[in-house]
């Protein structure tokens, strides 16, 4: 791992854009470095309306070659307000030139186990001959318990160590049937962002970042090996933060 980069922003409004820029840049970089596509993994919650926002504003951006997964998903039908890829699809896909044969999503008609087998298949087809779908960039959010993708605090799964992807069907947090990429798989990325907002994070991120009493929580097990890592907040998150953090200035790239 290269380092871990907190990064500390006044409000959403200053947040959003440079996330939307970050993934821009790592775009270009995986594509002129010569790969086929730039893999970038989607979460859900409030990651949604900041990307559909910001994404689309980022100037001259090309997503023709952009390979899009989710990092977790609700087995929910995409009807559902609860579906993410539901919410991107008339939030964001549409506002952006991603063709549809490039994202990569579960079948929510399949039985839990099913659909996670299904949508691991789609992975290893797509990152065939990589043994790990090694993603170019992760989107990752946190829920106020600690939980990333759909991992949640001491839930078996977090000892998951040979699949790619795991069915949930005793999540915490509603919906109950959930679709997650496993630690592995996370922590195989090139780069992670997290990204996470509001005061009612503030307790939580201090956990993660700083350490606390009892086991590591989902969000602190997320250490790509060989990658980046970022956390995006604004202050209201970090404001029991000690730890040395970075404030860009406006229009600042990362
Ligand atoms: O349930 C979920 O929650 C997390 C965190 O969401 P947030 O709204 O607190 O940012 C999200 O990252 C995950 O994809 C989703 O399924």
């Amino acid at each position: 791992m290269s380092g871990r980069r907190v990064v500390v922003f006044p409000s959403v409004s200053e947040l959003g854009p440079t996330l939307a820029q970050l993934v821009s840049s790592r775009a270009e970089r995986a594509l002129s470095a010569g790969r086929s596509s730039f893999s970038l993994g989607l979460s859900g919650g409030s990651l949604v309306s900041m990307l559909s926002k910001d994404l689309p504003a980022v100037e001259n951006l090309d997503c023709s070659r952009w390979l899009i997964g989710f990092c977790d998903e609700r087995l929910v039908p995409f009807s559902d307000p609860e579906s993410t890829y539901g919410l991107y699809k008339n939030q964001l896909f549409g506002k952006i030139n991603i063709p549809e044969d490039r994202i990569l999503a579960i079948d929510p008609s399949l039985p839990v186990q099913e659909c996670a087998d299904d949508y691991a298949d789609k992975l290893s087809k797509a990152f065939s001959p990589e043994q790990i779908p090694v993603f170019d960039m992760l989107l990752l959010g946190m829920g106020p318990d600690g939980h990333t993708c759909s991992l949640f605090p001491d839930h078996p799964l977090l000892q998951e160590s040979q699949r790619t992807v795991a069915p949930i069907s005793d999540s915490p947090k509603p919906p109950p049937q959930r679709v997650t990429m496993t630690l592995p798989t996370v922590n195989a990325a090139r780069c992670v962002v997290f990204v996470s907002t509001g005061g009612s994070k503030a307790p939580v991120l201090k956990h993660v970042l700083e350490g606390g009493e009892g086991p590591a929580l989902p969000s602190a097990l997320v250490a790509p090996r060989q990658g980046e890592l970022f956390w995006l907040v604004d202050e209201p998150a970090a404001a029991s933060l000690t730890s040395q953090v970075e404030r860009p200035g406006p229009g600042a790239k990362l």
